[in-house]
Parts: C-alpha cells; sequence; structure tokens
C-alpha cells in the first residue's frame, strides 16, 4: 500500500497521466497532479474528489518546458504536501514539425522534473529517498520513422534515466529512477500521427505507423498503469526500462485468416453450407480459446541482456523458453538451484505478490539476477573504478510460472513485460 506517500504526476488531466493518478489513488497515495491543460484537470480533480475523498488530489497547472512554471509548482506542492515520495515525468506531445517544443517537453520537461524531484528526495539533502518514474515509450528503444524527433525524444528519456539511475545508485542517493516503456495506447495524443501539422514532411509515412499499430496493438491504459505501479512499489527495482505492449500473436493472425477466408466463402454458398461453416467456424474458435486458456505462462528471449514474462502461447506463438542475461557462470548455478527456484516460483504465486526482480532469481536461480544492485567492479588503468550492474547471467529457463501473478489471463494479445537489463 502507498498509504502516507505523496505522487507527483505530470500531464495528469488525462491518457496515461490520467490512469497513474487512478492507480496511486486506488493504493492509497495522495497525488498533486499537474498538467498545462487547466480545464480538464480541474474537471478531473472533482471527479476524483467525489470517488476518493477530498484531499486527496490536488491540481495544479504548470507547463513542464517552463523552468520558472515548473519550479513554483514544485515549491507549491512541497508547502501543501510536504513531501515527494513518488514522481512521475508523463507529460508529452508528438508534434514533428515544432520539433523544438517536442524536445522541450519530452526530453527537457523530464529532466527539469526529474532533477527538482532528486534534489529534493535525495538523503544527502535531507530527503527521504523515493522513485521517479518516467514515461518513455516503445519508440525509446526502436525507431517510429515517421516520428524521428518523438523517436529521438523516448531514446533520450530511455538513455537519461538508465544513466542517472546508476549514478543515484552509485552516489546513495535513495532514489530509484526507472523508465515505462509502452506500445500504442488509445489516448489523445496518437490521433497526431495523422495530423499533418503534427507530422510535417513525414506525413506521406502514416502507413508505417498504421502497419506498426497492427503489429503492436493498442493496449489499455489501465495495463500500462499496473506496470507503473510495480515500478512504484518494487523497491529493489532501479534503472529498468519496463516495455509494456500487445503483440498480434501467430493464433491472432490466423483466427483473422481462417475467418475473413471463410466470411469470403459465405457469401457463395447456399443456407445449408452458410450453417455448416459457422459449425466449423465455432469449432475451431472453441478449440483455440481451449489452446489458449490452458497454455502455460512462461518465459522467451527477447535478444542477449533482455527477459520477456510472458504468457507461452500454443503453435509457437511464443517459441523457446530460454532467457539470456549474459554469461554462461549462472548457467550451471541454475542446474544446482532448480529445485529451490521451482519452490520460490511456486511461493510467488501463493503469495500473489510480484518482484520483477524475483521473477528473474526464480527463472534463473542465479543469486546476481536477484540483486539487480550487484556490480562488477574493477580498476581502471589510472586507478579510478568503474562500476556497472552486473547482467552477466545466462541460465536455461525450466519451467513455467506466472509472471504476474495477479493478472488475469490474457486472451490473443497478452500483454508483455520486458526486464531489459542495464
Ligand atoms: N499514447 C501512446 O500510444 C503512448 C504514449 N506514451 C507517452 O505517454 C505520455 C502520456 O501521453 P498520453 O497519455 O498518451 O497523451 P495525452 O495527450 O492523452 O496526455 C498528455 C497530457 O500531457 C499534457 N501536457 C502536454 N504538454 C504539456 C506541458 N508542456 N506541460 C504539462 N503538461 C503537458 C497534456 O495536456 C495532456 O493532458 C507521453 O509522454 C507519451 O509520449 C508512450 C507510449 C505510447
Ligand atoms: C507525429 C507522429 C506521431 C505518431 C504516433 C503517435 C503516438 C505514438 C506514441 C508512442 O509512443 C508509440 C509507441 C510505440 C511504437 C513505437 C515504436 C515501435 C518500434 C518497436 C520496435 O521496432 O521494436
Amino acid at each position: 500500500m502507498l498509504k502516507g506517500k505523496v505522487a507527483v504526476v505530470s500531464g495528469s488531466a488525462q491518457g496515461l497521466g490520467k490512469a497513474f493518478t487512478h492507480i496511486l489513488l486506488e493504493n492509497g497515495a495522495q497525488v498533486a497532479m499537474l498538467d498545462v491543460n487547466e480545464e480538464m484537470g480541474q474537471e478531473l480533480q472533482v471527479q476524483l474528489n467525489q470517488q476518493y475523498g477530498s484531499d486527496r488530489t490536488q491540481f495544479y497547472k504548470a507547463d513542464v518546458s517552463s523552468d520558472q512554471q515548473f519550479t513554483d509548482v514544485f515549491q507549491k506542492i512541497l508547502s501543501k504536501f510536504g513531501c515527494i515520495d513518488i514522481f512521475c515525468n508523463n507529460a508529452g506531445i508528438a508534434d514533428e514539425k515544432n520539433w523544438e517544443k517536442t524536445v522541450s517537453i519530452n526530453l527537457s520537461g523530464v529532466v527539469r522534473g526529474t532533477y527538482l524531484a532528486l534534489d529534493h528526495m535525495k538523503k544527502q539533502n535531507g530527503g527521504n529517498g523515493g522513485v521517479i518514474i518516467n514515461t518513455a515509450s516503445l519508440a525509446g528503444l526502436g525507431p517510429l520513422p515517421s516520428a524521428p524527433i518523438y523517436t529521438a525524444t523516448k531514446y533520450g528519456v530511455v538513455g537519461f534515466t538508465r544513466a542517472l539511475s546508476v549514478a543515484s545508485q552509485a552516489l546513495d542517493y535513495g532514489v530509484r529512477i526507472n523508465a515505462l516503456c509502452p506500445s500504442f495506447v488509445r489516448t489523445a495524443l496518437i490521433d497526431s500521427f495523422k495530423q499533418e501539422d503534427k507530422t510535417g514532411q513525414f506525413h506521406s509515412l502514416f502507413s508505417i505507423t498504421e502497419n506498426m499499430m497492427e503489429k503492436f496493438p493498442f493496449i489499455e491504459a489501465e495495463k500500462v498503469a499496473e506496470a507503473f505501479l510495480l515500478l512504484v512499489k518494487d523497491e529493489s527495482v532501479n534503472g529498468v526500462a519496463l516495455v509494456v505492449k500487445n503483440e498480434a500473436t501467430i493464433i491472432f493472425i490466423l483466427v483473422l485468416i481462417i475467418i475473413t477466408v471463410l466470411r469470403t466463402r459465405l457469401l457463395y454458398r447456399s443456407r445449408r453450407a452458410v450453417t455448416r461453416t459457422r459449425i466449423i467456424i465455432i469449432i475451431i474458435i472453441i478449440i483455440i480459446i481451449f489452446f489458449i486458456l490452458t497454455a502455460g505462462p512462461g518465459l522467451a528471449q527477447d535478444k542477449p541482456g533482455t527477459l520477456i514474462c510472458t504468457r507461452a502461447l500454443p503453435l509457437g506463438a511464443v517459441t523457446g523458453s530460454r532467457c539470456v542475461l549474459g554469461s554462461a557462470r549462472a548457467q550451471q548455478q541454475q542446474k544446482a538451484a532448480g529445485g529451490a527456484a521451482a519452490q520460490r516460483e511456486h511461493e510467488h504465486g501463493v503469495r500473489g505478490e510480484t518482484h520483477l526482480t524475483d521473477i528473474l532469481h526464480a527463472h534463473t536461480g542465479a543469486p546476481g539476477a536477484r540483486d539487480t544492485d550487484s556490480v562488477i567492479q574493477h580498476t581502471d588503468g589510472d586507478g579510478t573504478g568503474s562500476r556497472w550492474p552486473s547482467t552477466e547471467l545466462e541460465a536455461e529457463v525450466t519451467s513455467a510460472a506466472p509472471c504476474l501473478p495477479n493478472q488475469a489471463p490474457p486472451l490473443l494479445t497478452p500483454p508483455t513485460f520486458t526486464v531489459i537489463g542495464q
């Protein structure tokens, strides 16, 4: 629970920021909402006061691209709430034409907010520590060709978050910093991709974005908020870029093909044939749903250094369950620790808790995987030491267990939570 915690969410008048505000309030926190859109922000505050009780939220108008406004509002929030424990830099736009504005909101705004929060939270300044979460995007890990500036800002947010999280750890600030990388979510921002005044010289590429939306079907803001909550609550997670995405699976595509082919045929057949064909379609769908519901959840490899927690679906929708986090060292340890790891997985399910690092640990059985704080320390030629988070772990995944036990089993397009090693 987050009772007694104070959170700030920028860009919270609508969309993802609104979903984050809801989940924070549901979990007991107080939330200071910050947005440039005063009308929507005030309206939301009235609704939230009715739903969660007055004094749980306060709306503040501020533009994150303005140093003055952001700093003034930050001070106002501190005066009202006394301290800040959770800070989410979420405000963002997608405007390729006015690219400087996009950079100053999406990247400079995140840096501005992070430094304000860090100064207040860090132990060296008498702060209580806390967590900062920066909303990046899947476009911070792979390009969105119709939006190069948007992509650049999101890569910037991921890079900034990763570097600063290590710095914060090395300097013992007591502040965790993580990035959230959702794929497409149906919000006001998404409309930008068809608006020529936003896409500018790349307008003709909107069909590429449409294709990408087919590859990564829309995910609900509430699902992204659940992933956000993991980053807030799990005190062992620092420097992670957490991907939340729906992926069109082979089954999903197969179902679409079958339905399309049969529907086309229906047009040319007799009434009896239509009934027969409908029965066949229903049987096929029932069989597929049975397979999906009974399929075990599991893990899959994305690329070295990456572990995907997902649901293993039949027909190779998720093939192989091998995760690679680095060197061969832990592979042997994993074999020895296999039984214990399975037991821990079982306990996870029973307790119904979700710890990202525990998931790594349970599946790899390797001590370093549990401890994201573990570092490889070496001394450079000039005598200065370098510390890097250890990702040199590799393990064979031997058993499947719910990666997120609290989640209802997904159907055709399961949400995927990916932990990217630093
Ligand atoms: N919708 C999507 O598909 C995805 C969105 N994101 C990111 O999520 C974040 C939230 O976006 P959405 O909820 O989708 O968009 P949205 O348009 O629904 O919400 C964005 C909010 O930010 C506010 N805002 C814009 N400029 C601001 C400024 N200068 N200062 C303060 N507030 C400002 C807006 O008034 C709005 O309320 C953004 O950073 C976006 O890049 C990431 C991945 C996917
Ligand atoms: C001005 C044009 C805007 C176009 C799109 C509008 C909103 C997009 C919001 C996002 O953050 C997009 C999210 C995810 C998709 C991005 C890239 C996927 C590439 C991943 C990969 O190649 O692996």
